[in-house]
């Protein structure tokens, strides 16, 4: 609690509003702290639950959201802060399996107060010169993982805004009188390629863009969730063969359930064939980059790619969110989306206005999502993050050597290529049943009851869903530092505890 001096204080205790109000300022700052210290601690404390369930109705019941008249204290500003925190699903925690993005990187998170404290936009040099060298820096070493030693880059709010970029410039590139006479510009339908297996935000490129949805066509992929090639020369072919105009291919580094990698090689050589953009969505996988044993073969050829997103908030465990967008051409991003607004990119600057980047992108203000990347790439070096990702890729394997040796309860699904182990859990009732798809059904019907266990427990969270081949299954994702192999036997005895008799 704030001292008997500051407690009843408000906002305008405290500065701006009142000059003198840095001690108050600064105990109250501090006391914030000292809730978020006590949320990480929390977060790291493997007896503490990852969260405490309540159904949206009852859970507003034990908040206090309403938006009061006249403001509230700064003690009652903490208690809110310290409610927050109470219900909040603790996504750091070592037995927090759910998301793509796991954990809660110290050095990202200091580098998150750092950017809400310098509270800067990322349109113009003129306000945030650190931060816009800083992206030049880092996203110029992203390119060189990638493997090309030119082009331009951006961090975009997502992967979904990333993928879209790359579509943008696609058009664009083949198009250029699209930006001014829009359709009339092809005289014709464009038409988009991507697998089965691909994220939905591809798709959904063709129904914000115009395509159309009818126009984005989902290549059939094999039993492993890779696109196979020589569907997707079918598809252009039969496209073309209807006077359609193919022009954009997206290849699925990394897909969001079963974790697969599309044959990059052999996609690159048919978007050359036929004169494609090959744009490679690594948002997931992207992170492999990073790593010399396991880097081939899932991600041989992406060097060849016209665009690749790649988002650090996932594998590397930057703190959300943190996505790039990556171009092989440089100038492509500038002349697809420039629009030159005259009171923000002024050409008679005293600085080279190419820093300027808010030009470069559809958004005007942009969230500076480079300082917690690029601390954290300070903390851990490029040999650090490689030491990241093979230990996450060790602790894959981990899992899948222990479900294999408990087969009795576990159904390993596939042999995973990134850290998504997808899997059913067998209770008692079912181990005898030879494996059908009568079973598959009964253990689809299992995932939910067995999900809401765990959540009501509060002790583990993995994620489940179906997939086109399969009804739910449980997909595990490890993309957290603090994961040892401790916590992946918890994670599998617990599953056995809260579901045995399912
Ligand atoms: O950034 C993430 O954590 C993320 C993004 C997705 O699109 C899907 C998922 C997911 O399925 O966990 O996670």
């Amino acid at each position: 609690a704030l001292s008997r001096e500051h407690c009843n204080l408000k906002y305008s205790d405290i500065l701006p509003q009142n000059v003198e109000g840095y001690p108050a300022t600064k105990e109250f700052l501090m006391k914030v702290v000292d809730i978020l210290l006590d949320f990480i601690k929390s977060s790291n404390d493997r007896d503490s639950k990852i969260l405490e369930f309540h159904h949206p109705a009852d859970m507003l019941q034990l908040l206090d959201l309403e938006i009061p008249d006249s403001g509230v204290t700064l003690q009652q500003l903490l208690l809110d802060c310290s409610t927050t925190l109470k219900y909040q699903v603790k996504t750091g925690h070592p037995h927090f399996f759910n998301q793509l993005s796991c954990g809660l990187d110290l050095v990202s998170m200091a580098g998150e107060w750092l950017t809400a404290t310098a509270n800067t936009n990322m349109f113009t040099y003129e306000i945030a010169p650190v931060f816009i060298l800083m992206e030049h820096v880092v996203l110029q070493k992203m390119r060189e993982l990638i493997g090309w030693n030119t082009g331009d880059s951006i961090l975009a709010p997502g992967g979904s805004i990333s993928n879209l970029y790359a579509f943008l410039a696609a058009r664009h590139k083949m198009f250029p009188q699209y930006k001014e006479r829009g359709l009339a510009a092809v005289g014709g339908q464009l038409v988009m390629f991507t697998s089965d297996q691909c994220h939905y935000s591809v798709k959904s490129c063709a129904s914000v863009c115009g395509l159309g949805t009818d126009n984005c066509v989902m290549v059939p992929s094999d039993e492993r969730g890779h696109i196979i090639p020589s569907k997707l020369e079918e598809l252009i072919i039969e496209r073309k063969g209807k006077g359609h105009i193919p022009f954009f291919v997206n290849a699925t580094a990394g897909t969001t359930v079963i974790g697969a990698f599309d044959p990059i090689s052999d996609i690159a050589d048919i978007c050359e064939k036929y004169g494609l953009w090959l744009h490679v969505d690594a948002a997931w996988g992207g992170g492999l980059l990073l790593s010399k044993k396991y880097r081939h073969p899932r991600l041989t050829g992406i060097e060849r790619a016209d665009s690749v997103t790649w988002n650090p908030h996932k594998l590397m465990g930057a703190l959300l969110q943190c996505s790039s967008i990556h171009f092989k051409e440089d100038g492509l991003l500038i002349s697809c989306n420039q629009m030159s607004a005259e009171y923000l990119f002024m050409t008679d600057k005293l600085y080279d206005v190419k820093y300027d980047t808010g030009d470069k992108v559809i958004q005007c203000g942009r969230h500076n999502d480079i300082f917690k990347l690029w601390l954290q790439w300070r903390s851990k070096g490029t040999d650090g993050f490689e030491k990241h990702m093979n230990r996450l890729m060790e602790l894959t394997e981990y899992m899948v050597k222990r479900i294999k040796e408990m087969s009795d309860k576990f159904y390993l699904i596939l042999e995973p290529e990134l850290v998504n182990v997808c899997f059913w859990y067998l209770p008692t009732r079912v181990r005898n049943m030879p494996h059908s798809s009568q079973r598959e059904s009964i253990l689809g019907e299992i995932c939910p009851i067995l999900k809401a266990r765990m959540m009501e427990t509060g002790t583990l969270m993995v994620g489940y869903q179906p997939d086109d081949r399969r009804p739910n299954f449980f997909r595990n994702i490890i993309s957290s530092a603090a994961v040892k192999e401790s916590d992946i036997d918890f994670l599998l005895t617990e599953m056995d505890r809260l579901g045995h008799d399912l």
